[in-house]
């Protein structure tokens, strides 16, 4: 088995979670309320850029120009694809998205992105990909149970959403991640390895802990704690 079939393995618990979870049944469904989409996309807005950051990191560790392509193609996706799901939200909730733009992270998700930069500044090339990957396969996976469970048609207000996580495109830019995590493992000391493990196990942890934030529009316990 491969390694990352062996992470997925694993994890099957968190996502397990997360396809119970109330926001993501809510897409399903039909039926989130609108302050938690808000509050998703404020969080994931700023949190893509980040993602984004730690690829930058990720190229500037890279000895190979196929990963630097790799990388490169994930950042383009992140730009140029990723923005319509969120356009999806924003037009079921009637907010613009550039109104949704700028906001301080949530604890949750400023935690989630500290955790990828920790990784991506002091881990190994193998190790910054376990942090990534979490993110685009726990979404593939949602887009596909959201499908087979609801089979929503182009009336439902989330179909967008759905359709595009459950796409080819981040089928296939998430086994070309798995691809490469596979290839860094094999040549990878068992320590390395759990270091790979748990940063992935704890990427799958905050992705369902992501979603619980938005839904309860977790917030700072005094709003003076991050700006003035
Ligand atoms: C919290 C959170 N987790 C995952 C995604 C989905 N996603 C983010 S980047 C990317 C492409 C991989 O490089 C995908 C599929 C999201 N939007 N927000």
């Amino acid at each position: 088995m491969s390694f990352t079939q062996q992470l997925k393995n694993e994890n099957q618990d968190v996502l397990e979670q997360i396809f119970a979870h109330s926001f993501v049944q809510g897409i399903g469904k039909g039926d989130v309320p609108h302050d938690s989409i808000a509050h998703y996309i404020k969080a994931d807005y700023e949190y893509l850029n980040a993602f984004m950051h730690v690829y930058g990191l990720a190229v500037a560790k890279s000895a190979q120009r196929e990963d630097i392509e790799l990388f490169n193609e994930q950042i383009g996706f992140i730009l140029h694809s990723e923005v319509h799901p969120h356009h999806n939200f924003c037009n079921v909730i009637g907010v613009d998205y550039e109104a949704l733009q700028g906001y301080e992270l949530p604890p949750t998700a400023d935690h989630y992105i500290k955790h990828m930069l920790y990784h991506a500044h002091t881990g190994s090339l193998g190790e910054i990909l376990a942090a990534l990957l979490p993110c685009p396969w726990t979404y593939l996976e949602i887009g596909n149970e959201l499908l087979r469970q609801y089979q929503p048609n182009d009336s439902h207000p989330f179909y967008t959403w759905i359709n595009f996580y459950a796409e080819e495109e981040v089928a296939g830019l998430t086994g070309q991640l798995c691809a490469r995590l596979d290839k860094y493992a094999e040549q990878a000391s068992e320590m390395e390895k759990q270091q790979m493990k748990t940063a992935f196990r704890k990427s799958c942890q905050l992705e369902l802990a992501f979603w619980e934030m938005s839904y309860t529009c977790e917030q700072w316990p005094l709003e003076e704690a991050v700006s003035r």
